[in-house]
């Protein structure tokens, strides 16, 4: 590896932590060299390597180890590759362990996992700050973001349009102490620098909320940034290329990388038992002083937390919004035990094949 070459990869994240992760890995990967997914398609993958962007697939034996959807690369994995000479295209030994994951549960007979992004460092929850504004929906973005393992910061958006942006981000604040509420105003360039402490080298930040908030807006806003610096770096780029294809991981001239799946765009919302906990924790430990174990929340009697409706401490809405979550959750949790079940039954039958996991190829490339 030159120093180049090394600096590339370097640009789009690879550090010491992962240095240090494939070096716990198998040994039979360890020599291969590193790339990140910057894009997925039906059958294959865009990688930015240390020679520059290739496209890839994986191995054969990579195909039949998988066990699961999961298993299989996603955009933003750090990938152990193989280059083949003389052809910009590589093959994919290994996924490395994610540090963070977007996951979401893909419900068809077996309920799936698939990985919608992976090792993003934020996650910017966007909404704007118009009738659209939906406190409600921030909290589920919430939930996503703690299951995922990135830091949550809240983009409060279009804040022109808003007489008192401020009190909207205290509302935000309310439902998600510590977790950054920014407001800013793409049409009127204002608010950027708030940005900054997170658009950083080698930092990766993706992006969700949902449609009509203002996303495209923002990563446009975002990307242009400094025109004059953007110039600067074609001129020294060594390769001169310039590249307009199709990405999902993108790098902005400041260093930082911007991750926009159409996956994490209209974030489906599933739950999951930490990320609810998390994002309810008030609620959660006002049940904990309810007078019985399995309190439903719904009856005055020994109940803290309808108390705490009562005196106006907890937004009857939250109360609300954290019912459903938990009665979605539930009934994911009974469809995922259902099909568990029927799973270990035939599981001695199906483990040569490992059908019952191995998603079948349309299934696996369609888009739902
Ligand atoms: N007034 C105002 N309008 C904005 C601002 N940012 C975005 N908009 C407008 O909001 C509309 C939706 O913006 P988009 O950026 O397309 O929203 P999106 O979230 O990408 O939407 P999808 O592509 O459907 O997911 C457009 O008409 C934008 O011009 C802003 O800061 N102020
Ligand atoms: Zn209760």
């Amino acid at each position: 590896m030159n120093n180049n070459v090394n600096n590339q990869i370097q640009t789009y994240g690879w550090n010491t932590y992962w240095y240090s992760i494939l070096a716990e890995q198998n040994p039979d990967i360890q020599h291969l060299p590193p790339a990140r997914v910057i894009a997925q398609f039906s059958h294959s993958y865009k990688l930015m390597t240390e020679s520059g962007e290739h496209s890839a697939g994986v191995t054969g034996k990579f195909e039949f180890n998988a066990a699961k959807r999961g298993d299989y690369p996603a955009v933003g994995d750090w990938v152990m590759v193989e280059m083949l000479p003389n052809e910009s295209r590589s093959v994919i030994h290994a996924v490395l362990p994610r540090r963070t994951s977007m996951v979401r549960k893909v419900a068809g007979n077996v309920i799936e996992d698939q990985i919608i992004g992976a090792n993003m460092d934020y996650l910017f929850i966007v909404n704007a700050l118009n009738q659209d504004f939906n406190i409600r929906k921030i909290e589920r973005y919430l939930i996503a973001a703690w299951e995922s393992g990135a830091n949550p910061v809240v983009l409060l958006t279009k804040a022109d349009l808003c007489e008192q942006p401020t009190k909207f981000a205290s509302e935000v604040e309310n439902i998600a102490p510590g977790v950054p509420v920014h407001f800013i105003s793409a049409l009127l360039n204002q608010g950027k620098e708030q940005l900054q402490p997170y658009l950083q080298p080698g930092i990766t930040i993706a992006i969700t909320g949902s449609s009509g908030v203002g996303k495209s807006t923002l990563l446009n806003w975002l990307a242009e940034a400094d025109t004059q610096k953007v110039q600067g770096i074609r001129e020294n780029d060594a390769r001169g290329r310039h590249t307009t294809t199709h990405r999902e991981l993108f790098l902005l001239h400041n260093g930082a990388l911007i991750m926009d799946t159409p996956g994490m765009r209209e974030l489906q919302l599933w739950e999951s038992q930490d990320g609810w906990q998390h994002a309810f924790a008030d609620i959660e430990q006002l049940a904990e002083s309810c007078r019985y174990r399995d309190c439903r929340h719904d009856a005055d009697q020994g109940c803290s937390v309808v108390e705490a409706v009562n005196t106006g401490e907890l937004d009857p809405k939250r109360l609300a919004n954290y019912k459903k979550t938990a009665r979605e959750l539930a009934h994911l949790t009974r469809k995922e035990n259902a099909n568990n079940q029927k799973i270990s039954k035939k599981a001695t039958s199906y483990k040569s094949a490992r059908s019952y996991v191995r998603p079948n190829r349309n299934a696996y490339m369609s888009e739902d």
